[in-house]
């Protein structure tokens, strides 16, 4: 059966965030997932996840200077003692939160840049994944790398399936997993069904959300059950991370989710 995780930097933000936790696991979530959590204590997450019995199944590698803009530091030239120390933080906090996967978010493309930028951004991308998704094997947990659509974020270094399938080979490193968004591949290229048995041998991890409002999937353009049914039937038992803004009030947008044994008061 789909394991559904509750991205807690979308859902239940009628809460503050370390209040969310009991609220996803009130209405039956097993897994968690969210941006970012550097701005709190590890302990103090880390007794939320044990108190309503959570996984923490995904978190991002801190990613620059978010309020500046900045969405990942994996591609950016001149930055990579950064890059390699975001890692260390990161890993640090996965030890804590027993947490399989973390997400290297590739940062930003200049507007202006021509191919010798793009070329050096790409030499950059190579080489601080591969470090990271060696620190991540000797740490016993998966690198992730997730197109991005440019609506949602104009530049962003790395946007369709096929360039993470060819970075992921290039890379050559069996830790680093590609993050398949469903609702950036959508918008980026469609032709979901043949992209995700593509991509499934490199899939680490699964997003959803309804296309184009990034609501809940139950509506919009995209057949979410068949999808999920076809990529059970691929094989794929990992989580598939609840990545939407809800309509109007979580609890009251987890109608979908019933299917998935969400949704119901515990
Ligand atoms: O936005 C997304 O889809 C990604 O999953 C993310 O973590 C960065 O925002
Ligand atoms: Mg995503």
């Amino acid at each position: 059966m789909i394991k559904l995780a509750a991205n807690l930097s979308m859902l239940f933000t009628e809460h503050e965030f370390l209040d969310r936790f009991s609220a996803a696991a009130e209405v039956g979530f097993k897994g968690v997932e969210y941006l970012f959590p550097y701005a709190f204590e590890a302990q103090d997450i880390r007794q939320r996840l044990d108190a309503h019995g959570l996984k923490q199944v995904l978190f991002n590698l801190p990613p620059g200077d978010w309020d500046a803009g900045e969405r990942g530091l994996a591609s950016l030239p001149g930055r990579e003692q950064e890059f390699r120390d975001s890692v260390e933080v990161a890993l640090r906090y996965a030890e804590a939160l027993d947490c399989p996967r973390l997400h290297a978010m590739a940062g930003l493309l200049p507007e202006d840049a021509d191919d010798a930028v793009y070329r050096r951004h790409h030499a950059s991308y190579i080489d601080n994944l591969r470090y990271a998704a060696e620190a991540c094997a000797s740490a016993g947990r998966t690198l992730l790398i997730e197109p991005i659509n440019g609506r949602d974020m104009p530049g962003f270094f790395l946007q369709t399936q096929q360039q993470a399938r060819d970075i992921v080979r290039e890379v050559g490193v069996d830790s680093l997993k590609v993050q398949f968004d469903l609702y950036h591949c959508q918008i980026v290229q469609g032709d979901l069904m043949h992209e995700m048995e593509a991509q499934y041998p490199q899939i680490g991890h699964v997003q959803i959300a309804g296309v184009p409002e990034r609501h809940e999937p139950d509506r919009g353009e995209v057949n979410y059950p068949q999808l999920l049914e076809h990529l059970e039937g691929l094989g794929y038992r990992g989580w598939v991370g609840c990545e939407y803004r809800p309509r109007a009030g979580t609890v009251a947008g987890l109608g979908w989710a019933s299917a998935y044994g969400i949704g119901g008061r515990t």
